[in-house]
């Protein structure tokens, strides 16, 4: 099978005022057509850059090196324009803020008229929103983004990626602040339109159990370094690395209860339990130290 994805040597470095940050290192990885790519790690490994890089959005002046083939394109070598040609025709996309990439003039309805062929877009919306677990979809096609509040706006966005069948999806966190039932949803809405489609899937999370859930490989990141990466199975279930156990084994099972450890967290001596798969709610405070 064909690539969808293909990268070689990537070596991305942002360059800011005070000195250069080396977001992503010499990373290879290939993903083939209809898989679906969860890239996990902690923060400021590099998640979003290999997003932003697959994407053709990355910052005018970032040094990069290495090249990105995406379905016979490089978003990497591509104008701004050409990039974004390439992205409204090929890729849908569920950005991390999600509010701020809906356009502020248009209605819910007008963005996905933007996207919709033949006459049933209304229909189809009105369906994928329902999906979604919004309760008054024909109410939400009237609003504004700014009537929208930010769980409907991250919906409506889900929709709209999945909306014209693009043969490429990017997700980044798309559940990240949802309520458990929500994130089961819009796990199985992706799943859906990729079934669908036959399209692929790179999903950027936090979440291992929604990676587990989703993803037929998995990308492990470090400080910018692809640190594991194959079958999803095999990376959780025999990981070789020993930052992937780390990261397996900050998971806790299903109703522990788990107390933050990190000192200087805004978190620290919460308890958390878990309600449902892979959702921690803040259950009482119980004092740092413990
Ligand atoms: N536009 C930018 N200019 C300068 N440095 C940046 C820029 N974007 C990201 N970085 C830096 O690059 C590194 C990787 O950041 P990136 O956002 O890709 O990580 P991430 O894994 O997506 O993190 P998070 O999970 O917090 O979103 C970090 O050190 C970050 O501070």
């Amino acid at each position: 099978m064909n690539p969808a994805l293909q990268i070689d040597g990537l070596t991305v470095r942002y360059r800011t005022r005070q000195a250069e940050v080396t977001a992503l290192r010499d990373v290879h990885l290939g993903v083939a057509a209809g898989e679906v790519l969860a890239v996990v790690g902690e923060s400021g490994s590099g998640k979003s850059t290999l997003l932003a890089s697959l994407l053709g959005l990355l910052p005018t002046g970032t040094g990069v090196e290495g090249t990105v083939t995406v379905q016979d394109f490089d978003p990497v070598a591509a104008t701004a324009k050409e990039a974004a040609r390439w992205r409204f025709q090929q890729v849908g996309y569920v950005p991390q803020l999600t509010q701020r990439s809906l356009v502020p003039v248009l209605t819910v309805a007008e963005h996905f008229r933007q996207f919709g062929s033949g006459g049933d877009w209304r229909s189809q919306a009105v369906r994928s929103l329902t999906d979604l677990g919004l309760r008054a979809p024909e109410t939400v096609l009237r609003r504004h983004p700014h009537e929208l509040s930010g769980g409907m706006a991250q919906r409506v966005c889900i929709a709209l990626a999945t909306f014209a069948g693009k043969p490429l999806l990017v997700a980044d966190e798309p559940t990240s602040g949802l309520d458990p039932l929500v994130t089961v949803r819009v796990a199985d809405l992706l799943l859906e339109s990729r079934r669908r489609t036959g399209s692929s899937l790179v999903l950027v999370t936090h979440n291992l159990r929604l990676a587990r859930r989703m993803s037929t490989r998995i990308a492990v990141f470090r400080s910018g370094v692809l640190v594991e990466h194959g079958p999803a199975a095999a990376v959780l279930e025999d990981p070789l690395h020993p930052y992937t156990r780390s990261l397996i084994a900050a998971v806790p099972e299903p109703g522990r209860r788990l107390v933050l450890p990190e000192a200087g967290s805004d978190l620290t001596g919460t308890a958390l339990v878990e309600k449902e798969p892979g959702h921690y709610v803040a259950e009482e405070t119980v004092g740092a130290g413990r």
